[in-house]
């Protein structure tokens, strides 16, 4: 029976010690900024750009949240970037993804200034990170994973790490992370047009889903022992439930418990883990403004 990678745990604790960290900056007279831009009511998004500000707020950190309406123009959007990028007290900023259909994602996030770029995922930290520099951002998600196996003192090196899912949000950077020196890992990248998928993910002694696809993997799919981590963030209406849905994976967790040596819930795994990681961004960017 596997056992679980309890992400809430992980992060009660990193939150402990970054609550420190905050605390020290304050004291030399600089509390870390965060600015989340949130577009549009998509309640999802709602939700996590409320957990992230709390989260800010309960380390002693400053959280806001600039909500603009669905139908903004690309220039207004801008315009917003561009006063928090001029502001000395927003340390980090981040646009809550997905955007509506009309806005240029990529052009909106190359527009947020890379020093401030919490989320990592401006090509200029995306190129820091994929060469290991240290100065990078590294996105939040991959991070957490990261963080989650060092933590879990789950072994990478010699391992052979299977990722489904291409994204450039977690997969490519993870895929990067995992096989530089130090990790040492071996990655498989998969996704949609990969033939035979299951061939791939039974060879896996660390399998990484991050599709958005319930159920995507199955019992059949994975050979004993494997460690499961479980990006996937699926609704699922329950009327029993209280907010009438639950939330899973992309694994069938019931299923693969009992098989795997170790595993990550949906919810309680990666999902805490994410918001961490951001606040650890936020925390670095304050300390490489303070420094420059
Ligand atoms: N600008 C960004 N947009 C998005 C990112 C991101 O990293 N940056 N990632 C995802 C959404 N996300 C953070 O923004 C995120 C998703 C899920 C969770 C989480 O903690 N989930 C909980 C369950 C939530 C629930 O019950 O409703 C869990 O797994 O325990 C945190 C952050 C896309 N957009």
């Amino acid at each position: 029976m596997a056992r679980t990678l309890d992400g809430t745990e992980i992060s009660r604790v990193m939150r402990a010690e970054m609550a420190q960290d905050v605390a020290a900056l304050q004291a030399a007279g600089v509390t870390p900024g965060l600015s989340v831009v949130l577009v549009g009511n998509n309640p999802a998004s709602q939700a996590y750009v409320a957990s992230k500000t709390r989260a800010c707020e309960a380390l002693g950190m400053r959280g806001q949240t600039l909500t603009l309406p669905e139908d903004v123009s690309k220039e207004a959007l801008f315009a917003v970037i561009d006063r928090l990028n001029a502001d000395p007290s927003v340390h980090g900023i981040l646009v809550q993804l997905p955007l509506p259909a009309h806005l240029p994602y990529k052009a909106v996030l190359e527009h947020i200034h890379p020093a401030k770029d919490v989320d990592g995922f401006h090509p200029v930290n995306a190129g820091l990170a994929f060469v290991g520099d240290p100065r990078a951002f590294v996105p939040c998600t991959p991070a957490g994973i990261m963080e989650m196996l060092r933590r879990e003192d789950i072994p990478t090196r010699g391992k052979h790490v299977v990722i489904v899912g291409r994204s450039l949000i977690v997969s490519k950077p993870l895929a990067s992370l995992l096989m530089a020196p130090g990790p040492d890992a071996t990655v498989t990248i998969t996704h949609r047009h990969t033939p035979d998928l299951a061939s791939f993910t039974r060879q896996a002694d660390i399998l990484i889903v991050a599709v958005g696809k319930q159920n995507l993997i199955t019992a059949d799919m994975v050979k004993p022992g494997v460690v499961v981590i479980d990006v996937g963030q699926n609704r699922v209406s329950d009327a029993s439930a209280p907010r009438g849905y639950r939330m899973v994976g992309d694994v069938d967790f019931d299923a693969i418990q009992p098989i795997a040596s170790a595993i990550t819930p949906v919810p309680g795994g990666v999902g805490p883990m994410t918001i961490t990681m951001l606040l650890a961004n936020t925390l670095q960017a304050a300390r490489q403004a303070q420094a420059r």
